[in-house]
């Protein structure tokens, strides 16, 4: 009797914040909370000064029959920065029918496409705030003072690239973890949602370690935080940082925890935490010394402000290289293991419960069981690797003229084939080091 139906389940829908909080949703960058015009966050001195009510938006005044010269001026004004803006070309900052970080095709490696230069702005600060409103004129949302220091292109980069507008997720999407999850609910989760009852002593951490083998889950859980506490996430990769931005990190680091504050409550998950922060060494380069002193005043800077409410999560791969100075900050440390059978378990089951499968309940366990030592990410690659069963066995029709209920469904046989080429990730030796480590700085009982 098959134990899994075809199901079409998606877990996720889409990023929820907390009212009042910036959101991107289908595309277009949304603030429920304040919402302003485009033409009110323009240059208070470009206003034009008229007896009657200042219309608020540049249609009112388009609309608004009779209009003076200056008002006149200034629509026109308007109209030349809009068309400026759209032939900018896409991905700049001009495009008004783009806003910032509402497409994330790009990826992290994307080409990045720096904003229009600034234009007349004297201090610079003049044409950012219009780099900044025409980049979300769809959705007038404020130009934030905090920002008037921060590069303009420096801020496309973290909304389109680093803020991740990836779907929702949730504790159960997540299998086994249950010790990091209960933990993580009761001293981020829960804080972050009523920081009106967790204050003092109670309030939650501000940065958190999750250490252990690659492909265990520690991304799904930073994920996972920022979606349960309905903060806005940040994710990004720490070699990026002190590779891909030579000489810019620092300030990419400034900027990071900037935008962060205005999109409170916020979650800035640091992949591969170690090569921020890994103990000082000779051969340490001066730029990389930089970016981890800028990292951990920022870190402190979150810590000293009880007002702001930004957990910074780091994970690691190797926790004994992150120095004492950063390990003592990042105070709850939590060991993130290789699943355990009811955990691989669950991988399989929800994994195949999206395909056509004949598995019976039986063999399914034998699977977990011939699984041992395989990380999360070894599962789901498993689960890939026999999903290819049926069409390879199909060899014989041609792929392109056969429909879809000709693929027989996924077979025990087809796992067992699998086995034969998805191997574990981790070594024992390496398993070793991290329970080492958990046992002298890890939170875990
Ligand atoms: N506990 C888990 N439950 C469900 N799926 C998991 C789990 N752990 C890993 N996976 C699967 O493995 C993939 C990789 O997981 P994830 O990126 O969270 O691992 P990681 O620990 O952050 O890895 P790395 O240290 O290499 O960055 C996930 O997308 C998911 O498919």
């Amino acid at each position: 009797m098959p134990v899994f139906a075809k199901s079409n389940a998606t877990a996720y829908t889409s990023v929820s914040t907390a009212p009042g909080q910036s959101t991107f949703s289908a595309g277009n960058f949304v603030n429920a909370g304040k919402r302003k015009n485009l033409c009110a966050m323009e240059d208070e001195d470009q206003r034009p000064t008229v007896s009657k009510p200042i219309p608020t938006t540049c249609d009112t005044l388009e609309e608004g029959g009779f209009k003076t010269a200056k008002e006149q001026l200034w629509v026109d004004q308007q109209k030349k920065h809009n068309s400026l803006s759209r032939n900018a070309g896409p991905g700049t900052y001009g495009t008004g029918k783009k806003s910032l970080g509402a497409v994330r095709s790009r990826g992290l490696h994307g080409k990045f496409v720096p904003p229009i230069a600034k234009q007349d702005d004297g201090d610079g600060y003049t044409g950012q705030k219009k780099a900044y409103s025409a980049s979300n004129s769809e959705s007038n949302v404020p130009f934030d003072e905090r920002l008037k220091n921060i590069e303009p292109k420096m801020i496309e980069l973290i909304m389109s690239e680093i803020m991740d507008h990836g779907p929702p997720l949730n504790w159960d999407d997540i299998a086994g973890l249950e010790f990091a999850k209960t933990t993580i609910k009761e001293i981020v989760v829960w804080p972050m949602l009523r920081p009106d009852i967790f204050t003092g002593l109670r309030g939650p951490p501000k940065g958190i370690l999750l250490f252990g083998p690659p492909g265990t889950g520690k991304t799904l859980i930073g994920k996972c935080i920022a979606c349960q506490s309905r903060a806005t996430f940040f994710s990004i990769s720490a070699s990026s940082l002190t590779s891909k931005w030579v000489g810019e990190g620092e300030k990419m680091v400034r900027a990071l925890f900037t935008v962060a504050r205005c999109h409170q409550p916020a979650v800035i998950f640091i992949d591969e935490i170690d090569s921020l922060l890994s103990q000082r060494g000779e051969g340490e380069h001066e730029s990389s010394r930089r970016i981890k002193t800028e990292f951990l005043v920022q870190l402190d800077g979150a810590t000293t402000s009880s007002d702001d409410r930004i957990l910074v999560v780091g994970a690691t791969n190797r926790p004994q290289e992150i120095d004492e100075a950063a390990r003592r900050r990042l105070v709850k440390r939590l060991y993130i293991p290789l699943p355990e059978v009811s955990a691989r378990k669950q991988i399989i089951v929800s994994l195949m419960s999206q395909e056509t499968c004949s598995l019976s309940e039986k063999e399914v366990e034998s699977i977990v069981l011939q699984a041992e030592g395989f990380s999360g990410a070894d599962m789901t690659q498993l689960c890939r690797e026999a999903a290819l069963g049926p069409i390879r066995s199909l060899q014989v029709f041609d792929i392109s003229t056969i429909s879809s209920d000709q693929v027989r469904p996924i077979a025990y046989v087809d796992f067992q084939n699998a086995l034969q080429t998805v191997r574990p990730s981790v070594s024992k030796q390496d398993l070793e080091l991290y329970e080492q480590w958990n046992k002298t700085f890890g939170c875990g009982r």
